[in-house]
């Protein structure tokens, strides 16, 4: 570490508590996304919320109830926004507790430049290299252009952040840096290991001859996705590449097996493309230091042309609902918001315009529901409410543990009848009826 950076580190240098000072009333906060949650910032904002009015916090994914938010729970210092839920802003958000920020995720860096302000950034990071720079870790997203807005940078420097490489944007330096605190050291949050249950097995079934050697691959958040990467370390596929959003452990087994090189991949040759990162020890063990993989801005990874530069890209995403008119909604039950947009949208297009490229939207073909009654995730039409997703112009293939549909180029009865095939059989009878009142249906077309 050179002297001056040495200098500047020893007069940024603050405890968390005179970091929280800083914050004022109508103030907007951005706190890092997914994983870099800043604990110990947030403990200390908590402690004078009462001093303060008219917050407005932001992130991505947040993966711990804010303390900020603890402490104020009936909203009258702060108000918690959420750019993608997961399962803590969805249970936040049923109390009225946390508002979405809708989001096609590749605009998640734009967005912030063109439309968003941010008072205070609250960032934790890995401890500085010799160079000076921070390393932020897990989450690259769109950090950097909410940083870029951020009129104050505070830093909470966590030993448990692994360094990871970039790609781009994945570091600030600390001559941009208004503030450092050390923390707690926290230890990242550890995503419980996803069993793989029958239906989730079949679905993976039917995708697995899907992908070929030299496949570009896409996983989403999930459960079928997950056994989607377990499949595929347990097969012989080889020379995978990976440009993805999410790095998750499954894809740790699916290097150590060898079965992914990136050797056939047109950019970002024999790198793991990612822009945030989350599991269990065992992936970030493997993302410090690792060059193998290179973490990008969301705008680079999930931008539909990007992804489209590789070939055979395959795409594979959960959804809630999908409806006869081939309208999928993956981020709300009604007016329930589950999760988000996200990368679903984008990765669906890239793949598209890959050569060989195919995205597929997975769903189990019923569910039970809280009045223990089984329900179809194929509908006539989606929920009063829901919000679609991936909409039917855009929609390529659509895989439940009954088969696999390809949508994209059939017409409005020719996609009916198609996820007709696929749906549960005690619901197809009645699906077919709908169809048919709503004018989807042929006489000619019969399932067999
Ligand atoms: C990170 C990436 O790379 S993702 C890239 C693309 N991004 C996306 O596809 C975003 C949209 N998709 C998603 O978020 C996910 O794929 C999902 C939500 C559709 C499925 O994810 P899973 O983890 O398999 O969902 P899971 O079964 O745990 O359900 C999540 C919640 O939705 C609820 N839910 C799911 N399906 C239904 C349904 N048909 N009706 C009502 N509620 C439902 C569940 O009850 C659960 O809520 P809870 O936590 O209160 O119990
Ligand atoms: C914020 C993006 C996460 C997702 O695509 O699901």
């Amino acid at each position: 570490m050179t002297n001056a950076n040495k200098r500047l580190y020893e007069e940024k240098l603050l405890s968390a508590d005179k970091a929280a000072e800083v914050v004022k009333s109508g103030d907007k906060i951005f706190y890092s996304e997914f994983a870099m949650f800043p604990h110990a910032l947030d403990e200390a904002l908590a402690k004078r919320i009462d001093q303060l009015y008219d917050l407005e916090l932001y992130s991505v994914s947040f993966t711990n109830v804010p303390k900020v938010v603890e402490a104020d729970p009936k909203q009258e210092h702060i108000i918690m926004h959420d750019w993608h839920f997961g399962g803590l802003s969805r249970k936040l958000s049923d109390q009225g507790l946390c508002y979405y920020v809708p989001l096609c995720y590749s605009h998640g860096s734009r967005s912030v430049h063109k439309y968003v302000e941010n008072d205070v950034a609250m960032i934790c990071v890995a401890p500085m290299d010799n160079k000076g720079f921070f390393n932020l870790g897990t989450s690259n997203s769109f950090t950097a252009a909410n940083l870029h807005k951020a009129s104050t940078i505070i830093v909470e420097v966590n030993s448990s952040v692994p360094q990871c490489l970039g790609g781009n944007s994945e570091n600030i330096h600390i001559s941009n840096v208004d503030y450092i605190v050390e923390g707690n050291n926290n230890p990242l949050i550890q995503l419980p290991i996803i069993e793989s249950d029958p239906v989730n097995c079949k679905i993976a079934e039917h995708i697995m001859p899907e992908i070929e050697d030299g496949c570009c691959l896409q996983l989403g958040i999930g459960g079928i996705p997950n056994v989607v990467g377990t499949k595929i370390a347990e097969s012989d596929l080889k020379d995978l590449g990976i440009h993805t959003e999410m790095l998750v452990d499954s894809f740790v087994d699916m290097y150590e097996t060898g079965r992914i090189t990136g050797a056939r991949k047109n950019i970002d040759r024999y790198k793991m493309v990612y822009t945030f990162a989350m599991g269990t020890d065992k992936l970030y063990n493997f993302l410090d230091n690792n060059p193998v993989c290179a973490s990008y801005p969301c705008h680079y990874t999930n931008d539909p042309k990007m992804i489209a530069l590789n070939d055979k890209v395959i795409s594979i995403n959960g959804a809630v609902e999908v409806d006869l008119f081939s309208q999928v909604s993956s981020e709300s039950s009604g007016i329930r918001q589950i999760s988000g947009t996200g990368g679903q949208l984008d990765f669906t297009m890239g793949a598209f315009g890959s050569h060989g490229g195919k995205g597929m939207i997975c769903l189990p073909s019923a569910y039970i529901g809280k009045d223990g009654k089984l329900h179809s995730r194929i509908v006539p039409a989606l929920s009063r409410g829901s919000i679609v997703t991936t909409p039917r112009s855009v929609v390529q293939y659509i895989v439940t543990e009954n088969g696999i549909a390809l949508l994209k180029g059939k017409s409005t009865w020719k996609r009916a009848e198609a996820l007709i095939e696929i749906a549960h059989p005690q619901f197809q009878d009645e699906l077919i009826k709908e169809a048919q009142e709503m004018r989807i249906w042929v006489r000619s077309n019969r399932i067999e």
